[in-house]
Parts: structure tokens; C-alpha cells; sequence
């Protein structure tokens, strides 16, 4: 083995490791035992003790200070060519003032000292002062962890070629005198047969101890000199310096010559510490990145994994690569099942290749496609789950990965049948209810008019159905309901409609008449139907019926005009002796005219500052606090008193001025906010109902910018009301203007839930927060378990989607406490106080 190999560099992982670790203090490096003597011992004595300990410094103290330190360079100064000089006091030829360094001094900052004042050696003391040790230069090379730097250099890098062997024959003081003008702490002596000898500083020591006369060199000096291949490395030398206990090599060069002598001193002088200092800053900094790249790439990971959602990635060309937990419980796929395999295998066939097109031509456009989709199970079982993939692109732009994440709403899905059966159907006679007949109407509208025909809305009331009920019981009244709507059933078309309105009201639509003559007929039939008696247990009831008939397009082309009319109608039939029915006449409704007045008359309203806004109270439930107000329209007209919103909204819609009295009414709610900010009440949030028409108006959403701005009002208090019907549009500008909205700050109301026709899961596409039930399904929570349950289900849903909930309509302590029972944290209603006007708001105390 040669000596290169024998002092083989540390692998590189080991360089950094020691670089990364070297924040060593002198502390942790000084050795403890401290050589002293008194300031008039001998030179030589103090030589000798200094070869004996093996140490190259002897500290000079007086009254147990330091005054001056003795050490190897300076034996340089002592006089060789008179020996009587080694019998002076150590006094003479001392260093003095000692310098020191404290303990907690790095060693970088340690050997910039030694470097810049050419010092090899400093005192430690600890913080009182104390004396600690001696550090020398040679404990920073040995210490420094620079083993790296060392590796880089080569050995010639460092090389003087000023060396100036002596002759054997030299004397000791020509050989002082040269190590003294050179500055050198050793000198070469070349001997007459090619080789050569090397003498130190610490040699000289040694001959003071031994009070050695004038010899000659070659007769002193060490030989033969260790040497070094100029090729070698600093890490190398040091490996050398340190093993063989030395403190200079020779450094030979190619042709075999002797080129130089370094030392510990010409390798720490060598190094650019600043450079080092920048590489080890350099370096750690490179560590604590790859740290925190590794503990956010853990998190990641963990987020993955224990996500509820499932989670597939694939690679470029749709190969899946990773799962996660979740995806294998939604899909009962395991990772090594599908790891490799195309996505399509969870295709459920519902889905047609249209749509699948459509999807990648929206992810390669926007990066990213959302939507529901069917997929099936490894069982076999098919699923309805919400959907997002992204497209993932590596810096340059490049795809690399897509991440699909979904969740299974088969539940939602399950709970919108349900609702949506309970919303829309009578449970007593299975008979559609008010919801949906109104859905009908509009479509037997459409359809006749698109046929240019007539259809009727037939209004029927069971005649004395009360007295029944009182005398005989509910029981009996609910087997005559079922009967009737039997019957009713029986007497009608196929596409005809029959709904049950609640208590003893039904209506049926006759769709596509093509004479009006028709809806008398079947008036007729029902009459004469339900005429017959109807055996319930032991009593056979008799009943007899009134029905009011309106035409449609000939009393009205508006579907809720139509009910009122065929309603008004059928008070007339009753009127005229009952189990009848009537046409309507337009003169029955005296209101058309009163519409008419009213319109020309709201034009003037806002000029004349006739609209007033009442404010309803929403109480936190839990807190039995007022927490926000609704602020509701009133006209206050001067002739027909207060007008309510239900008679002004339409009429403003439908006259395009809901945009002007839309902006009013938020204007005026946030400058009442403004005043009960000044008062203290800054924490009461404020409702604003808002009309399709206005939603849909371009610049709806400046005009609450500037509403905002111009009050002061904190966005953040301010709900806007919308109704599902404005969502169910559902068009991307509508998310838009939502999100318009939101990103103003404002919080979003569905109001009137469940009276509209919405997908609920589609509701996860809104940004809304909170969701109003309709008064309709509150009214008789506490008497009708059907509502109580579509009013649970709603709460439960609306949880689920993380919306908050108000109960509007709450008009009793029995609701009430339904309510909160159910977790609903806000209600409004008659129960805590009318809607009232602004000074007779009763603000939380
Ligand atoms: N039976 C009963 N009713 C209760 C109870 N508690 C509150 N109400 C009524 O329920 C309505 C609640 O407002 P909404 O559902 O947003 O329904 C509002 C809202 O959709 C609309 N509206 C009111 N003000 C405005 C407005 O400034 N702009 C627009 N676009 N619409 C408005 O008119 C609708 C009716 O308003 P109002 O007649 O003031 O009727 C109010 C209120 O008086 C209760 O315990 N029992």
C-alpha cells in the first residue's frame, strides 16, 4: 500500500457531513493542562520542560497572572553561538502581553486570527477570565473540519520554491539565523550523499534544554526528512502531518528533486477561509431546503392518504399510477389491481362518448373538468360521484400527470330523491302537491300554447269536508281525502293533472283543450263522482263539491292568475248554492284593476320616497340572541296604506324598475347598518333580499361594489339573498357573478329553499353559505311529520354541504324547539317579531 492510498479522501457524503457539523468552539477543542513557570526560571529550564510535556508553549506567570508566554518561535531569538543566553531569565525572552481568546470563540473565527496576526498561539479563558488552556495553530488544522477544502487543493498550490537547504557543515547559529530572516520555522540540510535532514523550531528547544554548544547541522538535524509527492493533496499532507506526529514534509517534486517544506502553518495560511465559510453556509442551507422539501412532501403524502376523497393519478398517456386508501373504499379496487390500467375501467356505460369528448376537450382548454359522473365498483354496483381532474404541467409547461379527486354522493343523491318526493308529493293521497302542479301548469301553458289551444285549472273544495273531520275524526277525514283523490284520478286524462292543495282543496289542470266546453264536462263529471256516497268503516259520507273554472289564455296567461282566478271562482260556485261550478268573469276580480293603478303608481314611488324598509330579526338559536335583520320593502302608498313586497316585486320586475328600487333598498339597509355600527351593534349581520331580474342585470355586481364602498359597510355582515330559481339558469355566468360577489366579501342566502326545482348536489357548484327553508315547510312542523321530516332532512344536508341554516316562518315555542332539536342555528318569524320598521328594531342588549 502507498502512502496516496493509505490516506484515501473521505467520500463525499462524509466531507459534507463534517462540514455541515464543524460549529466547534475553542471550548471543545483546548486541552486543559497549562505549562507555567515563574518569570525567572532559566531559559533552559523552560525548554526542558517544554520537550518533556511535549508542548510547544510555556506561559510566564507573576502572582498567578500571565505575564508573557514562552514558546518555540521564540527559542529562534536566543543567541546559539553563546550558550551562556540559555541561562537568562525566561523574562528576557518572553512574548508579552499574552494574548487570549475566550472559549466560546468558533474555530473559523479562530484561525482568521491566527492567519492575520501571525500568532501561534493564544491563551483560553472562560467567561470570568479563568485560564482554560492553550490552543495552537495546529488544533484549528486538526479541528477545523475543512477536510473538504483540503480534498479540492493540490498540494502544489501552496508551494513557496524559496526552500535553501544548508550544508551539513553548517553551524546551528547560521541555521537560527537563517529560520530567523526567512521567517521560517524549519530548515533543510542537504547532505553530501543526495539526502536530507530537516531541523525545527522544536529541535532548537530541545538543544537549549540541552545547552548544546555550536555543532554542525548535518550532526543535529533528523533524517532522513518524510517527504510528500508534489501531486498529493492538502487532505493528504494533513493525514501525514498528523499520523507520522510531525509538523513538516518535503515535497518532492516529479524529477525527484526536493521542491519545498510545508507545514500546519503554510496549510492554514493556504486557505481562503472566507471561501470556506460561504461553501459550509452554502451547504447547509442546501440541507434545510431538501429538509423542508422532504417534511412538505410527508405531509402531501399523509393529506393523500388519509383523505376521504378518492384519489387516483396517472401519468401523461392516462396510466394510473397512484391511489389512495380512499379511492380503494369507494371503488373496492386495490392499488395493485389498477396500478398500470386505464381510468375507463371504472366506466359505467351511463355515460356516452360525447361526453367523455366533451370532458377532454374542457381539460385540455382549462386544465381542469368538474362534474357529476357514474362509474361503477369492482362489485359491479354503479355510483353517482362528483368529479375533478387537473391536468398537472411540469415548469416548462409540459404535462406530466393528471389528479383525479372524487367524492361518492350516492347519499345526496339518495336525499334529494327523498326530499324532492316529500317536496313535491301529497304523502296522504300520493297526489302532486302545490310545488308541483305549479311545474305542471307552466308546462300544460307552454304546451297549449305551442298547439294554439286552451287549457283550464279547475279549483275544487269538498263541500262541509270540515264538519266531517270535527264530528267523525281525522282518521275518517284522511280515508275520504284518499277516496276523493281516487275518484278525482279516475275522472281525468292521462296527461292531466290533479294536485291536492292541502286540507279539502284539490286542482286539476286539463292540458290541450281544444274546446272550453271541455272543462265544463269534467267539471260536471267530477261533481257527479263525487256526488256518490263513500263508505269509511261503518258511515257512508256524502259530500258534494264546488268548482271554479278558469281558461287559459282567455282569463289569464299567467299560471298563478290562473289558480287565483279558477280560487275566486270557485267562492262563487259556493256562493251560488255549492256542488257547481263557475266560470270565472273577469269582474270577479275587481284586484287586475287595482294592478294596473298600482303600476303607473310605483314609477313616482322612489321619487317620492314612499318606500320604507322594515327589518325582521333572525335569532341565533343556541344563543337566544338577535344575531342579524332582514331588511323587507314596504310602499307606503298613500291611498291603499302599506303596500307588501309580494304586490310590488312583480310589478317592478316586470317594469325593469326592481333595478333602481334594488339599489335603494341595499343602500338603505347599509346605511342603517352604518347607524347601529355608530350605536354598538357593528356585530349584526344584514340580509338583503335580491330579485332574479336584478341578478341578472350586467352591472349587478359594480352596483354592490359601490354600495359597499360608498357606506362603509363591512362586507362581511352582508348577506345577499338570492332564490334557487336565479341559480338553477345555472350557466357559468351566473358562477361568475357569484363568485363576483363573493370575491367582494359578501355572504350568499338561498332563500326560500325547497320551494325551487334544484339538483341539491349541483348546490356544491355555488359558492353559498347559508340556506333559508321555506316558511311553507315550518308551518306545521310540530303537527305534520312529513314536514318535520323534509325540514330534518334539510338541516341534515345543508350540514353536510357545510351551509349554515334559517328557519323562516317560526311562529311558536313548539317549532322552536323542533328546530333546535334538529341543530337549525338560525330562525325568523312572527315567534321573536313582525318585520318592523328601523326604530322599533330591538337591538340584542
Ligand atoms: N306567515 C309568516 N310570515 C313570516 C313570518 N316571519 C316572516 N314572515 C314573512 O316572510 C317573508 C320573509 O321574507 P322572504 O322569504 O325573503 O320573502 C320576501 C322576499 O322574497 C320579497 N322581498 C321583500 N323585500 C324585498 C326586497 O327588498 N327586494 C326583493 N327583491 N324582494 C323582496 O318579498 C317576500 C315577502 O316579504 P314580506 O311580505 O315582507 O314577508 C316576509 C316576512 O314578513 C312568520 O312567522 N309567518
Amino acid at each position: 500500500m502507498n502512502e496516496t492510498d493509505a490516506y484515501a479522501e473521505p467520500a463525499e457524503d462524509a466531507v459534507l457531513g463534517a462540514l455541515i457539523s464543524s460549529e466547534v468552539t475553542v471550548g471543545q477543542i483546548v486541552r486543559g493542562s497549562i505549562l507555567e513557570c515563574a518569570p525567572d526560571l532559566a531559559i533552559h529550564e523552560a525548554a526542558r520542560r517544554m520537550s518533556t510535556a511535549h508542548v510547544s508553549s510555556i506561559l510566564v506567570v507573576e502572582d498567578d497572572v500571565p505575564v508573557g508566554i514562552w514558546t518555540e518561535r521564540d527559542a529562534l531569538a536566543i543567541d546559539f553561538d553563546h550558550p551562556d543566553s540559555f541561562n537568562r531569565p525566561v523574562h528576557d525572552a518572553m512574548s508579552a502581553p499574552v494574548r487570549t481568546v475566550t472559549r466560546d470563540l468558533g474555530l473559523q473565527a479562530l484561525a482568521i486570527r491566527f492567519r492575520d496576526e501571525h500568532m501561534r498561539h493564544y491563551l483560553v479563558v472562560d467567561e470570568d477570565g479563568r485560564r482554560c488552556g492553550i490552543v495552537t495553530q495546529t488544533d484549528v488544522v486538526l479541528n477545523q473540519g475543512i477536510e473538504h477544502y483540503l480534498k479540492l487543493r493540490k498540494l502544489d498550490s501552496i508551494i513557496k520554491g524559496s526552500l535553501q537547504p544548508l550544508p551539513e557543515s553548517a553551524l546551528l547559529g547560521e541555521a537560527v539565523r537563517q529560520m530567523r530572516s526567512a521567517a521560517q520555522d524549519a530548515v533543510v540540510v542537504a547532505y553530501a550523499d543526495g539526502s536530507y535532514g530537516i531541523l525545527t523550531e522544536r529541535d532548537l528547544t530541545r538543544l537549549i534544554a540541552e545547552r548544546a554548544g555550536s555543532r554542525s547541522v548535518g550532526e543535529l538535524a533528523s533524517r532522513p526528512m518524510i517527504t510528500v509527492s508534489e501531486d498529493a493533496s492538502l487532505y493528504h499532507v494533513r493525514c501525514m502531518l498528523t499520523d507520522r506526529r510531525v509538523r513538516h514534509v518535503g515535497v518532492m517534486r516529479r524529477d525527484g528533486s526536493l521542491a519545498d517544506l510545508v507545514s500546519f502553518t503554510d496549510i492554514l495560511s493556504g486557505m481562503e477561509l472566507a471561501y470556506v465559510h460561504e461553501l459550509q453556509h452554502a451547504l447547509r442551507e442546501r440541507d434545510m431546503a431538501l429538509n423542508a422539501s422532504q417534511r412538505n412532501l410527508h405531509l402531501a403524502e399523509k393529506v393523500i392518504e388519509s383523505s376521504l376523497e378518492g384519489i387516483l393519478i396517472t401519468d401523461e398517456k392516462s396510466r394510473i399510477i397512484s391511489v389512495n386508501p380512499a379511492f380503494t373504499r369507494l371503488t373496492g379496487y386495490r392499488p395493485d389491481e389498477v396500478i398500470g390500467r386505464n381510468p375507463s375501467l371504472l366506466n359505467s356505460g351511463r355515460q356516452g362518448p360525447e361526453f367523455y369528448r366533451e370532458m377532454w376537450v374542457k381539460l385540455s382548454a382549462e386544465g381542469q373538468w368538474q362534474g357529476e359522473i357514474w362509474n361503477r365498483r369492482k362489485s359491479g354496483e354503479l355510483y353517482p360521484e362528483l368529479l375533478t381532474i387537473t391536468a398537472i404541467k411540469d415548469r416548462d409547461g409540459t404535462l406530466t400527470n393528471y389528479a383525479a379527486v372524487f367524492s361518492d354522493i350516492s347519499q345526496i343523491k339518495e336525499n334529494e330523491a327523498h326530499i324532492r318526493h316529500l317536496a313535491y308529493f301529497d304523502p296522504l293521497t300520493g297526489l302532486p302537491n302545490r310545488r308541483l302542479l305549479e311545474d305542471r301548469l307552466q308546462v300544460a301553458l307552454a304546451h297549449a300554447h305551442r298547439n294554439r289551444n286552451r287549457a283550464a285549472v279547475l279549483f275544487i273544495d269538498l263541500d262541509r269536508f270540515k264538519r266531517i273531520n270535527d264530528s267523525l275524526g281525522h282518521e275518517v277525514g284522511d280515508q275520504l281525502l284518499m277516496e276523493v283523490a281516487r275518484r278525482l284520478r279516475a275522472c281525468l286524462r292521462e296527461d292531466d293533472t290533479v294536485a291536492r292543495m292541502g286540507g279539502d282543496e284539490f286542482i286539476v289542470v286539463l292540458s290541450d283543450l281544444t274546446d272550453p266546453d271541455d272543462a265544463a264536462h269534467t267539471a260536471t263529471r267530477i261533481i257527479e263522482s263525487l256526488r256518490r256516497p263513500v263508505q269509511v268503516d261503518a258511515h257512508e259520507l256524502t259530500v258534494t263539491t264546488s268548482v271554479g273554472i278558469s281558461i287559459f289564455p282567455d282569463d289569464s296567461c299567467d299560471p298563478v292568475a290562473l289558480i287565483k282566478n279558477a280560487d275566486t271562482a270557485m267562492y262563487r260556485a259556493k256562493d251560488e248554492g255549492r256542488n257547481a261550478f263557475q266560470l270565472y268573469q273577469p269582474a270577479m276580480n275587481a284586484r287586475s284593476l287595482e294592478h294596473l293603478a298600482l303600476e303607473s303608481a310605483l314609477h313616482r314611488a322612489l321619487a317620492r320616497e314612499e318606500l320604507v324598509l322594515h327589518y325582521q330579526p333572525l335569532v341565533d338559536i343556541r344563543a337566544g340572541r338577535t344575531a342579524a335583520a332582514e331588511a323587507l320593502l314596504r310602499w307606503r302608498h298613500p291611498e291603499l296604506g302599506l303596500v307588501p313586497p309580494a304586490d310590488i316585486i312583480p310589478l317592478a320586475e316586470e317594469t325593469g324598475l326592481i333595478v333602481p328600487i334594488g339599489e335603494w333598498v341595499l343602500r338603505t339597509a347599509c346605511l342603517q347598518h352604518a347607524r347601529w355600527r355608530e350605536g354598538g351593534h357593528g356585530e349584526l349581520r344584514m340580509l338583503v333580499n335580491i330579485s332574479a331580474r336584478q341578478f341578472q342585470d350586467k352591472g349587478f355586481t359594480a352596483m354592490v361594489a359601490r354600495v359597499i364602498a360608498d357606506t362603509g359597510m363591512p362586507a362581511a355582515q352582508l348577506t345577499l339573498e338570492l332564490t334557487e330559481t336565479m341559480l338553477m339558469e345555472g350557466s357559468e355566468r351566473i358562477i361568475g357573478v357569484l363568485e363576483g360577489l363573493r370575491a367582494l366579501g359578501v355572504r350568499l342566502a338561498l332563500d326560500d329553499f325547497g320551494t325551487g326545482y334544484s339538483s341539491l348536489a349541483y348546490l356544491k357548484r355555488f359558492p353559498i353559505d347559508e340556506l333559508k327553508i321555506d316558511r311553507l315547510f315550518i308551518r306545521d312542523i310540530d303537527r305534520n311529520e312529513n314536514d318535520a321530516a323534509i325540514a330534518e332532512a334539510i338541516i341534515k344536508l345543508a350540514h353536510s354541504l357545510g351551509l349554515s341554516v334559517v328557519a323562516e316562518g317560526v311562529e311558536s315555542a313548539a317549532q322552536l324547539a323542533i328546530l333546535a332539536r334538529n341543530g337549525c342555528e338560525l330562525a325568523q318569524g312572527f315567534y321573536f317579531s313582525q318585520p318592523v320598521e328601523a326604530g322599533q328594531f330591538v337591538l340584542p342588549s
